[in-house]
């Protein structure tokens, strides 16, 4: 296992310019997954801030979302694509000041260094329709090795929202003797059976999109950028609460008619478009259909007797955020990981948005986050 600055070959399928110096890269090597296959040579990308205390008590795993990545902080520039996803959160004057150590990790199966669907196959193509299942307990494990190369036994804190939430509880029911505190926001204890439909619709757009060729479009002139752009329209609609899209664009048009032949397009159209074509730029789609199922594997209590029985041997602090608009991942979902474990806290976000609140709500995570640290 070793750790390098520069992107290994395996992983530079993708976008090449999307590899930046900051970025590290651990192997960690053969990685046996849930479905009884493995991946050879798995890379991680990540990305730290702080330093490790000579005790090795004051880590912080930043778990992120399903398009999010290891930019958790910072300016968007050669190499990282966006702006980091959670400004504010680390730093000078942050919660997650310089008595951190902080890392953010690339998912497994994701598109921005990390081994994913556009990464190298042992044979030297892309892995495309050849990139095995993955489940949330696989990306789970291969954080988990990382942890170990970098010589960190137990989180001080493990924090993520959505699919970062997910990853966040498994930790705890995977790990418990390794995480201090957890705080999973805008999540559940297992992808619900509107997540999972939600989900098939999108990885269906994807895969309907001739320009899919069965996966393997990455020495096409093209690839499925449309359908992607399709599953995040559908996926951005979810993401947002229905009052919030009335109030911000009620029935505006944002383009009149052209001729008597033409229908408007309406203001939401365009915002959906927008947020469409601009995933669709930067993501790959074969990793939002394995990131997408991976989410639909998520259930703590499956094949270990129960959420509560999953939760059970964690002895640490389990706070539990939900978004009181969030319908795609409904506030009941955390109250039902509050039934699951007695003394796990709640602690609601307030926003208009819907389930990105996680994601535009800064204020508040960096209060819930300041006050959480501090023991309150
Ligand atoms: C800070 C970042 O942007 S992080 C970007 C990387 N993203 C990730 O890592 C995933 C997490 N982020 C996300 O999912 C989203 O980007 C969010 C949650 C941060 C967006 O939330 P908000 O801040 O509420 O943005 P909002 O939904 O209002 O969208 C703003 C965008 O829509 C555009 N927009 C607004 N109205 C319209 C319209 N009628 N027509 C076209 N575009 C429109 C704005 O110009 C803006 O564009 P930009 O993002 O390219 O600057
Ligand atoms: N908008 C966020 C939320 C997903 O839960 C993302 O794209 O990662």
């Amino acid at each position: 296992m070793s750790v390098t600055t520069t992107p290994p070959a395996s992983t530079a399928l993708w976008r090449d310019g999307d590899h930046p110096g900051e970025r590290r890269f651990v192997s960690i090597g053969r990685l046996e997954l849930e479905s009884g296959e493995s991946l050879p040579d798995v890379v991680l990308a990540y990305e730290t801030w702080g330093r490790l205390s000579p005790e090795r008590d004051n880590a912080v795993l930043v778990e992120h979302a399903l398009t999010g990545d290891s930019h958790v902080v910072g300016e968007a520039g050669p190499g990282h694509p966006t702006a980091g996803w959670w400004p504010g959160l680390i730093g000078q004057g942050a919660p997650l000041d310089d008595d951190y150590f902080v890392i953010a990790i690339n998912v497994l199966g994701g598109c921005q260094g990390s081994t994913g669907p556009g990464s190298a196959a042992p044979d030297g193509r892309p892995w495309g329709s050849r990139f095995p299942r993955l489940t949330i307990r696989d990306q789970v494990a291969a954080e988990a090795r990382l942890a170990d190369v970098l010589g960190i036994e137990r989180w001080h804190t493990v924090i993520g929202g959505s699919m970062g939430g997910m990853r966040t509880l498994e930790w705890v029911a995977s790990h418990p003797e390794r995480v201090g505190t957890a705080i999973a926001l805008a999540t559940g204890g297992y992808a619900t059976a509107e997540q999972i439909g939600w989900s098939q619709t999108q990885i269906l757009a994807i895969r309907n999109d001739p320009w899919f060729a069965g996966g393997d479009y990455y020495d096409h002139p093209q690839g499925p950028e449309a359908g992607l752009a399709i599953a995040r329209r559908i996926a951005h609609i979810t993401y947002r609460s229905e009052l919030e899209l009335h109030e911000r664009f009620d029935r505006r048009v944002q383009d009149e008619p052209a001729g008597p032949e033409g229908r408007p397009r309406y203001t939401v159209e365009s915002y959906l478009d927008h947020h469409g074509g601009k995933l669709a730029r930067r993501f790959d789609a074969n990793s939002y259909a394995v990131l997408s199922e991976a989410m639909n594997s998520h259930d703590l209590g499956r094949d270990r007797g129960g959420m509560s029985a999953a939760l059970q041997a964690f002895t640490g602090r389990l706070v539990v955020a939900p978004v009181d608009s969030d319908r795609l991942y409904p506030p009941r979902l955390s109250h039902e990981v509050v039934a699951a474990r007695p003394g796990t806290q709640l602690r609601t976000i307030s926003s208009a948005v819907g389930h990105d609140g996680f994601l535009t709500e800064v204020d508040q995570v960096a209060e819930l986050l300041r006050d959480v640290l501090r023991g309150d």
